[in-house]
Protein backbone atom coordinates (compact mmCIF):
# COMPACT_ATOMS: atom_id res chain seq x y z
CA UNK A 1 0.00 0.00 0.00
CA UNK A 2 1.32 3.07 -1.44
CA UNK A 3 -0.16 6.33 -1.03
CA UNK A 4 0.52 10.48 -2.32
CA UNK A 5 -0.81 13.92 -0.48
CA UNK A 6 -1.12 17.40 -2.42
CA UNK A 7 -2.49 20.35 -2.08
CA UNK A 8 -1.48 23.95 0.02
CA UNK A 9 -2.80 24.71 3.16
CA UNK A 10 -4.77 27.60 1.73
CA UNK A 11 -5.79 26.03 -1.67
CA UNK A 12 -8.33 24.84 -2.65
CA UNK A 13 -8.43 20.81 -1.69
CA UNK A 14 -6.18 18.34 -0.41
CA UNK A 15 -5.92 15.26 -2.29
CA UNK A 16 -4.85 11.99 -1.69
CA UNK A 17 -4.63 8.84 -3.56
CA UNK A 18 -3.69 5.27 -1.69
CA UNK A 19 -2.58 2.11 -3.80
CA UNK A 20 -2.84 -1.48 -2.72
CA UNK A 21 -5.95 -1.38 -0.56
CA UNK A 22 -7.18 -5.44 -0.87
CA UNK A 23 -11.03 -5.21 -2.16
CA UNK A 24 -14.18 -5.23 -0.34
CA UNK A 25 -13.01 -3.51 2.87
CA UNK A 26 -16.11 -2.10 3.65
CA UNK A 27 -15.25 2.11 3.32
CA UNK A 28 -17.68 4.60 4.03
CA UNK A 29 -16.48 8.25 4.83
CA UNK A 30 -17.79 7.69 8.69
CA UNK A 31 -14.79 5.50 8.98
CA UNK A 32 -12.56 8.59 8.29
CA UNK A 33 -14.63 11.85 9.20
CA UNK A 34 -14.46 11.24 12.73
CA UNK A 35 -10.88 10.98 13.07
CA UNK A 36 -10.20 14.37 11.15
CA UNK A 37 -12.73 15.79 13.98
CA UNK A 38 -10.66 14.59 16.57
CA UNK A 39 -7.36 16.16 14.59
CA UNK A 40 -9.24 19.21 14.19
CA UNK A 41 -9.56 19.05 17.94
CA UNK A 42 -7.42 20.29 21.47
CA UNK A 43 -6.99 23.04 23.69
CA UNK A 44 -4.65 25.98 22.56
CA UNK A 45 -5.23 25.42 18.71
CA UNK A 46 -5.94 28.72 16.71
CA UNK A 47 -8.84 29.98 14.56
CA UNK A 48 -8.66 28.76 11.05
CA UNK A 49 -9.84 25.58 13.19
CA UNK A 50 -13.24 27.33 13.68
CA UNK A 51 -13.07 27.92 10.14
CA UNK A 52 -12.56 24.35 8.77
CA UNK A 53 -15.01 21.27 9.65
CA UNK A 54 -12.91 18.38 7.47
CA UNK A 55 -14.92 15.97 6.01
CA UNK A 56 -13.34 13.55 3.09
CA UNK A 57 -14.60 12.62 0.00
CA UNK A 58 -14.05 9.50 -2.27
CA UNK A 59 -13.62 10.07 -5.95
CA UNK A 60 -12.52 6.64 -7.22
CA UNK A 61 -11.94 3.38 -5.83
CA UNK A 62 -14.50 3.01 -3.30
CA UNK A 63 -17.86 1.80 -4.68
CA UNK A 64 -21.27 0.69 -2.34
CA UNK A 65 -19.27 1.57 0.79
CA UNK A 66 -16.52 -1.09 -0.21
CA UNK A 67 -12.90 -0.38 -2.15
CA UNK A 68 -13.31 -2.00 -5.52
CA UNK A 69 -9.00 -2.91 -4.86
CA UNK A 70 -8.32 0.22 -7.85
CA UNK A 71 -6.51 3.54 -6.25
CA UNK A 72 -8.58 5.26 -3.56
CA UNK A 73 -8.67 9.52 -4.13
CA UNK A 74 -9.80 11.36 -1.26
CA UNK A 75 -10.72 14.85 -1.34
CA UNK A 76 -10.81 17.45 1.49
CA UNK A 77 -11.82 20.53 0.80
CA UNK A 78 -10.20 23.82 2.67
CA UNK A 79 -12.93 26.25 3.86
CA UNK A 80 -10.51 28.98 4.04
CA UNK A 81 -10.01 28.80 0.30
CA UNK A 82 -12.83 31.35 0.16
CA UNK A 83 -10.69 33.83 1.66
CA UNK A 84 -7.31 33.15 -0.30
CA UNK A 85 -8.92 32.85 -3.58
CA UNK A 86 -6.69 35.57 -4.94
CA UNK A 87 -3.70 34.87 -3.30
CA UNK A 88 -3.44 31.13 -4.15
CA UNK A 89 -4.42 31.75 -7.90
CA UNK A 90 -2.61 29.67 -9.91
CA UNK A 91 -2.85 32.22 -13.23
CA UNK A 92 -0.53 34.60 -13.75
CA UNK A 93 -1.54 38.70 -13.13
CA UNK A 94 -2.51 38.91 -9.72
CA UNK A 95 1.01 39.20 -8.10
CA UNK A 96 0.93 43.02 -7.49
CA UNK A 97 -2.63 41.51 -5.11
CA UNK A 98 -0.28 38.69 -2.94
CA UNK A 99 1.01 39.80 0.46
CA UNK A 100 4.42 38.98 -0.34
CA UNK A 101 5.58 36.82 3.09
CA UNK A 102 9.33 38.08 3.31
CA UNK A 103 10.30 37.92 7.17
CA UNK A 104 11.28 34.00 7.12
CA UNK A 105 10.14 32.67 10.34
CA UNK A 106 12.62 30.53 12.45
CA UNK A 107 11.27 27.65 13.35
CA UNK A 108 10.05 26.85 9.82
CA UNK A 109 10.64 25.85 6.24
CA UNK A 110 10.65 29.72 5.09
CA UNK A 111 14.63 30.21 4.84
CA UNK A 112 15.60 26.71 3.37
CA UNK A 113 13.03 26.42 1.43
CA UNK A 114 13.04 29.68 0.20
CA UNK A 115 16.77 28.91 -0.82
CA UNK A 116 16.34 25.72 -2.10
CA UNK A 117 13.30 26.77 -4.40
CA UNK A 118 13.97 30.24 -5.29
CA UNK A 119 11.10 31.76 -4.12
CA UNK A 120 11.11 35.50 -2.29
CA UNK A 121 7.46 35.04 -1.60
CA UNK A 122 7.80 32.49 1.45
CA UNK A 123 4.11 31.73 0.95
CA UNK A 124 5.40 29.62 -1.88
CA UNK A 125 7.45 27.35 0.94
CA UNK A 126 5.05 27.10 3.52
CA UNK A 127 1.84 26.44 1.99
CA UNK A 128 3.22 22.96 1.56
CA UNK A 129 5.26 22.92 4.73
CA UNK A 130 1.77 23.81 7.16
CA UNK A 131 0.67 21.22 9.08
CA UNK A 132 -2.70 20.97 6.77
CA UNK A 133 -1.08 18.27 5.17
CA UNK A 134 -1.57 15.95 7.66
CA UNK A 135 -5.51 15.81 7.65
CA UNK A 136 -5.08 13.87 4.03
CA UNK A 137 -2.40 11.41 5.92
CA UNK A 138 -4.80 10.90 8.85
CA UNK A 139 -7.79 10.78 6.48
CA UNK A 140 -5.36 8.17 4.91
CA UNK A 141 -4.57 6.63 8.15
CA UNK A 142 -7.95 5.88 8.94
CA UNK A 143 -8.60 4.03 5.80
CA UNK A 144 -5.62 1.50 7.52
CA UNK A 145 -6.93 1.52 10.86
CA UNK A 146 -10.14 0.22 9.23
CA UNK A 147 -7.96 -2.62 8.20
CA UNK A 148 -6.62 -3.33 11.29
CA UNK A 149 -9.48 -3.38 12.64
CA UNK A 150 -10.12 -6.71 10.76
CA UNK A 151 -6.77 -8.30 12.05
CA UNK A 152 -8.10 -7.40 15.93
CA UNK A 153 -5.81 -4.56 16.18
CA UNK A 154 -7.01 -1.49 18.76
CA UNK A 155 -4.67 1.41 19.09
CA UNK A 156 -5.08 4.30 21.28
CA UNK A 157 -3.22 7.60 21.64
CA UNK A 158 -3.14 10.62 24.54
CA UNK A 159 -0.69 13.63 25.72
CA UNK A 160 1.68 12.45 28.08
CA UNK A 161 3.11 15.74 29.55
CA UNK A 162 3.40 19.90 28.27
CA UNK A 163 4.94 22.46 29.45
CA UNK A 164 6.33 20.75 32.69
CA UNK A 165 3.20 19.00 33.46
CA UNK A 166 3.06 14.72 33.11
CA UNK A 167 0.41 12.95 33.64
CA UNK A 168 0.66 11.12 36.83
CA UNK A 169 -2.18 8.35 35.83
CA UNK A 170 -0.54 5.85 33.62
CA UNK A 171 -2.68 4.49 30.38
CA UNK A 172 -4.16 1.94 30.92
CA UNK A 173 -7.08 0.53 28.03
CA UNK A 174 -10.27 1.67 29.74
CA UNK A 175 -9.13 5.02 29.67
CA UNK A 176 -9.70 6.04 25.99
CA UNK A 177 -13.30 7.18 26.38
CA UNK A 178 -11.53 9.87 29.40
CA UNK A 179 -8.71 10.66 26.63
CA UNK A 180 -10.90 11.24 23.27
CA UNK A 181 -13.32 13.68 26.15
CA UNK A 182 -10.04 15.48 27.82
CA UNK A 183 -9.53 19.18 25.62
CA UNK A 184 -5.80 17.62 25.87
CA UNK A 185 -6.68 14.32 25.35
CA UNK A 186 -4.47 13.78 28.52
CA UNK A 187 -5.16 10.40 31.16
CA UNK A 188 -4.62 12.77 34.31
CA UNK A 189 -7.63 15.15 35.30
CA UNK A 190 -5.22 17.09 37.67
CA UNK A 191 -2.57 17.49 34.92
CA UNK A 192 -4.87 18.35 32.16
CA UNK A 193 -5.98 21.14 34.39
CA UNK A 194 -2.31 22.57 35.00
CA UNK A 195 -1.62 22.16 31.44
CA UNK A 196 -4.81 24.05 30.36
CA UNK A 197 -3.74 26.79 32.59
CA UNK A 198 -0.17 26.82 30.82
CA UNK A 199 -1.23 26.97 27.58
CA UNK A 200 -3.73 30.23 28.44
CA UNK A 201 -0.69 31.62 30.13
CA UNK A 202 1.88 30.97 26.96
CA UNK A 203 -1.29 32.58 24.79
CA UNK A 204 -1.56 35.63 26.74
CA UNK A 205 2.81 35.57 26.82
CA UNK A 206 2.42 35.42 23.17
CA UNK A 207 4.17 32.34 23.30
CA UNK A 208 3.90 28.81 22.68
CA UNK A 209 4.21 25.35 23.83
CA UNK A 210 5.08 21.27 22.87
CA UNK A 211 4.47 17.99 24.24
CA UNK A 212 5.55 15.03 24.86
CA UNK A 213 2.83 12.41 23.09
CA UNK A 214 2.49 8.58 22.57
CA UNK A 215 0.41 5.91 20.35
CA UNK A 216 -0.42 2.25 21.43
CA UNK A 217 -1.44 -0.71 19.43
CA UNK A 218 -2.27 -3.73 20.94
CA UNK A 219 -3.40 -7.15 19.05
CA UNK A 220 -0.25 -7.23 16.77
CA UNK A 221 0.84 -10.24 15.24
CA UNK A 222 4.40 -11.31 16.03
CA UNK A 223 6.97 -11.07 13.04
CA UNK A 224 5.88 -7.95 10.99
CA UNK A 225 8.44 -6.08 9.35
CA UNK A 226 11.91 -7.86 9.62
CA UNK A 227 15.28 -7.96 10.85
CA UNK A 228 16.97 -9.25 7.25
CA UNK A 229 17.57 -5.56 6.16
CA UNK A 230 18.03 -2.37 7.10
CA UNK A 231 14.78 -0.83 5.38
CA UNK A 232 12.45 -3.57 6.20
CA UNK A 233 13.28 -2.86 10.13
CA UNK A 234 9.73 -2.01 11.90
CA UNK A 235 10.84 0.68 13.76
CA UNK A 236 12.96 2.05 11.49
CA UNK A 237 9.68 2.46 9.34
CA UNK A 238 7.78 3.99 12.33
CA UNK A 239 10.85 6.75 13.26
CA UNK A 240 10.62 7.88 9.48
CA UNK A 241 6.69 8.26 9.37
CA UNK A 242 6.55 9.80 13.08
CA UNK A 243 9.14 11.94 12.01
CA UNK A 244 7.83 13.33 8.71
CA UNK A 245 5.00 14.80 11.31
CA UNK A 246 5.50 18.21 11.46
CA UNK A 247 6.92 19.42 14.48
CA UNK A 248 8.16 15.82 15.64
CA UNK A 249 11.89 16.37 17.10
CA UNK A 250 12.18 12.93 18.85
CA UNK A 251 10.83 9.36 18.46
CA UNK A 252 10.81 6.60 21.03
CA UNK A 253 9.81 3.11 20.81
CA UNK A 254 8.85 2.06 24.65
CA UNK A 255 10.62 3.76 27.03
CA UNK A 256 13.55 4.15 24.89
CA UNK A 257 15.65 7.13 26.29
CA UNK A 258 15.14 6.06 29.84
CA UNK A 259 16.08 2.71 28.97
CA UNK A 260 19.54 4.02 27.86
CA UNK A 261 20.23 5.12 31.43
CA UNK A 262 19.76 1.81 32.89
CA UNK A 263 21.26 -1.63 33.51
CA UNK A 264 20.19 -4.75 30.77
CA UNK A 265 18.80 -6.46 33.03
CA UNK A 266 16.39 -3.76 34.15
CA UNK A 267 15.36 -3.24 30.29
CA UNK A 268 15.10 -6.39 28.67
CA UNK A 269 11.83 -8.69 28.85
CA UNK A 270 12.45 -12.47 29.95
CA UNK A 271 10.52 -14.52 27.56
CA UNK A 272 7.79 -17.57 28.79
CA UNK A 273 5.43 -19.97 27.23
CA UNK A 274 2.30 -21.83 28.55
CA UNK A 275 0.10 -24.54 26.69
CA UNK A 276 -2.81 -22.42 24.85
CA UNK A 277 -1.06 -19.11 25.33
CA UNK A 278 2.06 -19.40 23.78
CA UNK A 279 5.01 -17.18 24.04
CA UNK A 280 4.64 -14.32 26.17
CA UNK A 281 5.95 -11.60 28.46
CA UNK A 282 5.61 -10.42 32.03
CA UNK A 283 6.51 -6.87 31.25
CA UNK A 284 6.92 -4.74 28.07
CA UNK A 285 10.02 -2.77 28.33
CA UNK A 286 11.09 -2.90 24.80
CA UNK A 287 7.74 -0.92 23.63
CA UNK A 288 6.57 -4.09 21.37
CA UNK A 289 9.64 -4.75 18.69
CA UNK A 290 12.62 -6.31 18.60
CA UNK A 291 15.12 -5.88 16.44
CA UNK A 292 12.76 -4.39 13.40
CA UNK A 293 10.29 -6.88 14.22
CA UNK A 294 7.20 -7.16 16.73
CA UNK A 295 6.81 -9.28 19.57
CA UNK A 296 3.23 -9.39 20.00
CA UNK A 297 3.24 -7.12 23.33
CA UNK A 298 1.84 -3.55 23.07
CA UNK A 299 3.49 -1.31 20.47
CA UNK A 300 4.25 1.98 22.26
CA UNK A 301 5.65 4.96 20.28
CA UNK A 302 6.17 7.98 21.82
CA UNK A 303 7.26 11.78 20.10
CA UNK A 304 8.58 14.85 21.31
CA UNK A 305 6.63 17.64 19.39
CA UNK A 306 8.55 21.11 19.50
CA UNK A 307 6.62 24.40 20.81
CA UNK A 308 4.88 26.35 17.66
CA UNK A 309 7.51 28.16 15.72
CA UNK A 310 5.42 31.10 14.95
CA UNK A 311 5.37 33.31 17.81
CA UNK A 312 2.65 36.00 18.26
CA UNK A 313 5.88 38.16 19.86
CA UNK A 314 8.14 37.44 16.84
CA UNK A 315 11.85 36.34 17.40
CA UNK A 316 14.63 38.43 15.54
CA UNK A 317 14.57 37.21 11.34
CA UNK A 318 15.78 38.66 8.32
CA UNK A 319 14.31 40.02 5.54
CA UNK A 320 14.69 37.91 2.37
CA UNK A 321 14.12 40.99 -0.31
CA UNK A 322 15.63 43.32 2.00
CA UNK A 323 18.73 41.98 3.79
CA UNK A 324 17.59 43.93 6.03
CA UNK A 325 16.44 42.99 10.36
CA UNK A 326 13.04 42.21 10.78
CA UNK A 327 10.71 40.58 13.08
CA UNK A 328 9.21 37.37 12.33
CA UNK A 329 6.35 37.10 10.30
CA UNK A 330 3.19 36.71 12.66
CA UNK A 331 0.71 34.43 11.00
CA UNK A 332 -2.72 33.29 12.70
CA UNK A 333 -1.22 30.73 14.43
CA UNK A 334 -1.43 27.45 17.10
CA UNK A 335 -0.26 28.03 20.79
CA UNK A 336 0.15 24.37 20.72
CA UNK A 337 -0.72 21.19 18.63
CA UNK A 338 0.26 18.34 21.20
CA UNK A 339 -3.21 17.23 21.53
CA UNK A 340 -3.57 17.17 17.80
CA UNK A 341 -0.33 15.52 16.98
CA UNK A 342 -1.45 12.64 19.31
CA UNK A 343 -4.35 11.48 16.77
CA UNK A 344 -1.68 11.98 13.74
CA UNK A 345 0.97 9.84 15.95
CA UNK A 346 -1.60 7.05 16.09
CA UNK A 347 -3.49 7.52 12.62
CA UNK A 348 -0.05 7.70 10.77
CA UNK A 349 1.60 4.46 12.59
CA UNK A 350 -1.50 2.85 11.29
CA UNK A 351 -0.27 3.24 7.99
CA UNK A 352 2.89 1.65 8.69
CA UNK A 353 1.47 -0.99 10.05
CA UNK A 354 -1.48 -1.54 7.24
CA UNK A 355 1.74 -1.65 4.84
CA UNK A 356 3.25 -4.42 7.14
CA UNK A 357 0.58 -6.72 7.14
CA UNK A 358 -0.45 -6.25 3.66
CA UNK A 359 3.45 -7.18 2.73
CA UNK A 360 3.64 -10.02 5.24
CA UNK A 361 -0.08 -11.35 4.34
CA UNK A 362 -0.44 -10.37 0.80
CA UNK A 363 -3.54 -10.65 -0.33
CA UNK A 364 -5.97 -9.15 -3.18
CA UNK A 365 -9.42 -9.23 -0.88
CA UNK A 366 -10.12 -8.49 2.57
CA UNK A 367 -11.16 -12.47 3.13
CA UNK A 368 -8.06 -13.81 1.69
CA UNK A 369 -6.01 -11.40 3.64
CA UNK A 370 -8.24 -12.42 7.07
CA UNK A 371 -7.39 -15.80 6.29
CA UNK A 372 -3.32 -15.52 6.47
CA UNK A 373 -3.44 -13.53 9.50
CA UNK A 374 -5.58 -15.89 11.46
CA UNK A 375 -3.64 -18.98 10.21
CA UNK A 376 -0.15 -16.94 10.56
CA UNK A 377 -1.55 -16.40 14.59
CA UNK A 378 -2.27 -20.73 14.83
CA UNK A 379 1.56 -21.10 13.57
CA UNK A 380 2.76 -18.46 16.04
CA UNK A 381 0.71 -20.53 19.46
CA UNK A 382 2.31 -23.76 17.60
CA UNK A 383 6.07 -22.77 17.09
C1 LIG B 1 -1.31 19.69 14.00
C2 LIG B 1 -0.21 20.67 13.84
C3 LIG B 1 -0.52 22.03 13.79
C4 LIG B 1 0.48 22.97 13.65
N1 LIG B 1 0.13 24.29 13.66
C5 LIG B 1 1.09 25.21 13.58
C6 LIG B 1 0.78 26.60 13.66
O1 LIG B 1 -0.39 26.98 13.78
N2 LIG B 1 1.80 27.49 13.59
C7 LIG B 1 3.10 27.10 13.46
O2 LIG B 1 3.96 27.95 13.43
N3 LIG B 1 3.44 25.80 13.38
C8 LIG B 1 2.47 24.85 13.43
N4 LIG B 1 2.82 23.54 13.36
C9 LIG B 1 4.21 23.14 13.20
C10 LIG B 1 4.84 23.54 11.86
O3 LIG B 1 4.11 23.04 10.76
C11 LIG B 1 6.29 23.02 11.79
O4 LIG B 1 6.97 23.32 12.97
C12 LIG B 1 7.04 23.66 10.63
O5 LIG B 1 6.46 23.29 9.40
C13 LIG B 1 8.53 23.32 10.59
O6 LIG B 1 8.76 21.94 10.52
P1 LIG B 1 9.56 21.15 11.67
O7 LIG B 1 9.04 21.69 12.97
O8 LIG B 1 9.19 19.72 11.46
O9 LIG B 1 11.01 21.45 11.52
C14 LIG B 1 1.83 22.55 13.53
C15 LIG B 1 2.14 21.19 13.58
C16 LIG B 1 1.15 20.25 13.74
C17 LIG B 1 1.51 18.81 13.82
C1 LIG C 1 -4.58 24.20 8.96
C2 LIG C 1 -4.09 23.41 9.92
O1 LIG C 1 -3.08 23.73 10.76
C3 LIG C 1 -2.29 24.84 10.42
C4 LIG C 1 -0.87 24.40 10.51
C5 LIG C 1 0.04 25.55 10.45
C6 LIG C 1 1.46 25.24 10.22
O2 LIG C 1 2.26 26.20 10.06
O3 LIG C 1 1.84 24.07 10.22
C7 LIG C 1 -0.39 26.85 10.63
C8 LIG C 1 -1.80 27.19 10.84
O4 LIG C 1 -2.40 27.52 9.61
P1 LIG C 1 -3.19 28.88 9.37
O5 LIG C 1 -2.13 29.92 9.13
O6 LIG C 1 -4.03 28.69 8.16
O7 LIG C 1 -3.98 29.16 10.60
C9 LIG C 1 -2.57 26.00 11.38
O8 LIG C 1 -3.94 26.28 11.43
C10 LIG C 1 -4.65 22.09 10.20
O9 LIG C 1 -4.11 21.43 11.10
O10 LIG C 1 -5.61 21.68 9.51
Amino acid sequence: MRFLTAGESHGPQLTGIVEGLPSQLPLTVEDINPWLKKRQGGYGRGRRMVIETDTVEFMSGVRAGRTTGAPVTLVIKNSDYRNWVEIMDPAPGNEPRKKALTAARPGHADLAGGVKYGHKDLRDVLERASARETAMRVAIGAIAHKLLSFFGVESASFVDGMAGVWSQVPFDWSLKERIEASPVRMTDPQAEAEVIRRIDEAKAAGDTLGGIIEARFKGLVMGLGSQMHWERKLDGRIAQMVMSIPAIKGVEIGPGFSNAMKPGSQVHDPIYWEEGRGYYRQSNRSGGTEAGMTTGEELVVRAALKPIATLMKPLPTVDVVTHQPADAARERSDVTAAPAASVILEALVGIVLAQAYLEKFGGDTLDELVERVERYKQRVLAY
